[in-house]
């Protein structure tokens, strides 16, 4: 069984330099992949690292919570990646490839939903692959939570049957017994699976870039596949190549049946009353939510983080002009209800 429990380091490797090398993170709600995403920001040394943030709901919180980085660094494509490879997410990789200046890797974060193979298809089965190296498929594993139900969700279970790496993360909630349960399940999902074990994703990085780990020959007949569906899209940047989307969708939504729902205001809530909101009224189905937060009694940011029914309110400075934004992630959601809930909060 591979166990590995690895210090942060800031020690980094040399990354292959043929092609531009491509991480792509996934990994269930909740599981820390932003987390890890700002670890890998924090260390990443002098390497020039471009991020990309696919994010489920209508507003980008994932790119405000990353650690300051060059705002162009980042780019950002909303709705679930998977379901439509969209046109967005290739243009977000081709906008990365064709900046002038040097970038040196390309991170990409899906979202807690995604299904990682029409992503990884899209990287070896479209011309994308004669730019790029696909590195490795990062997963995060909230350990605390993760069970072999995996939350009745066929993303989580993909997650895992694609990935070459997998980080067992947040070891300081679970026990040595839960960790050796997980892995025996992992591994009976996934023969020989790479597991590390972490901590807030802190991990040395040459253990998950510049990795190699990709079998990309495993994919070989489902690209060939894939390919007598392609269609042709035009590509409408300075550079007038075309780019090929593959005919490979995903029905994991439906089957999943997540959805989200966004909430802005441009008027602060009054503390109390939101409390009380996430203490007594808050809908059962409500999986996931985080935010970043404006009380009518402070000065501060607050970055707003809920799983279950646990959730953190951390303050920090605002950068921007104050205002509350809001996703909620679940099954069943009744958007206007949350909408009337949230503004009998605000001030
Ligand atoms: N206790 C503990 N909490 C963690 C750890 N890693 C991340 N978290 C917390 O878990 C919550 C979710 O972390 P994120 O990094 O936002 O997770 P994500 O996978 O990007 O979440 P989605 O936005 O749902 O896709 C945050 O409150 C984190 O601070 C860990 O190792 N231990």
């Amino acid at each position: 069984m591979t166990q590995l429990t690895v210090p942060a380091s800031d020690i980094i490797s040399d990354i292959p330099k043929r092609g531009m090398p491509v991480t792509i993170i996934t990994g269930f709600l909740v599981s820390g992949k932003t987390t890890l995403l700002n670890q890998i920001l924090k260390n990443k040394q002098d390497l020039k690292v471009a991020v990309l943030v696919n994010e489920f709901g209508d507003i980008n919180i994932d790119s405000q919570l990353l650690v300051s980085m060059d705002e162009d660094m980042v780019e950002l494509s909303n709705g679930c990646i998977c379901c439509t490879i969209n046109d967005g997410f290739v243009d977000a990789v081709y906008r990365v490839l064709e900046r002038e200046d040097r970038i040196d890797y390309l991170v990409i974060e899906t979202t807690g939903v995604a299904d990682p193979l029409p992503i990884i298809l899209t990287f070896l089965g479209t011309e994308l692959r004669d730019f790029t190296n696909l590195d490795s498929i990062l997963t995060v594993v909230d350990a605390e939570t993760f069970n072999p139900e995996h939350f009745q969700s066929e993303a989580a279970l993909k997650q895992i049957t694609y990935a070459d790496i997998i980080l067992l993360n947040k070891t300081d909630l679970v026990t040595r017994e839960k960790f050796r349960e997980l892995e025996a399940y992992i591994h009976e999902v996934k023969a020989g699976a790479k597991i590390l074990h972490t901590t807030y994703g802190e991990v040395a990085l040459p253990l998950i870039l510049g990795v190699e780990l990709n079998p990309k020959d495993e994919y070989t007949s489902i690209t060939e596949d894939t390919h007598e569906h392609e269609h042709h899209h035009e590509h409408h940047h300075d550079h007038d190549h075309e780019h090929h989307h593959h005919g490979h969708h995903s029905h994991h939504l439906e089957n999943d049946g997540f959805i989200s729902v966004s909430f802005q205001s441009e008027r602060p809530f009054d503390v109390h009353q939101f409390e009380n909101f996430l203490n007594e009224e808050i809908p059962q189905s409500v999986f996931r939510a985080k935010g970043i937060l404006w009380f009518s009694d402070s000065k501060l940011r607050h970055i707003f983080q809920l799983s279950g029914p646990r959730y953190n309110l951390d303050g920090d400075e605002w950068l921007t002009e104050s205002k509350n934004q809001l996703v909620f992630i679940g099954r069943h959601l009744n958007t206007n209800e949350i909408h009337s809930l949230l503004n009998k909060c605000l001030v």
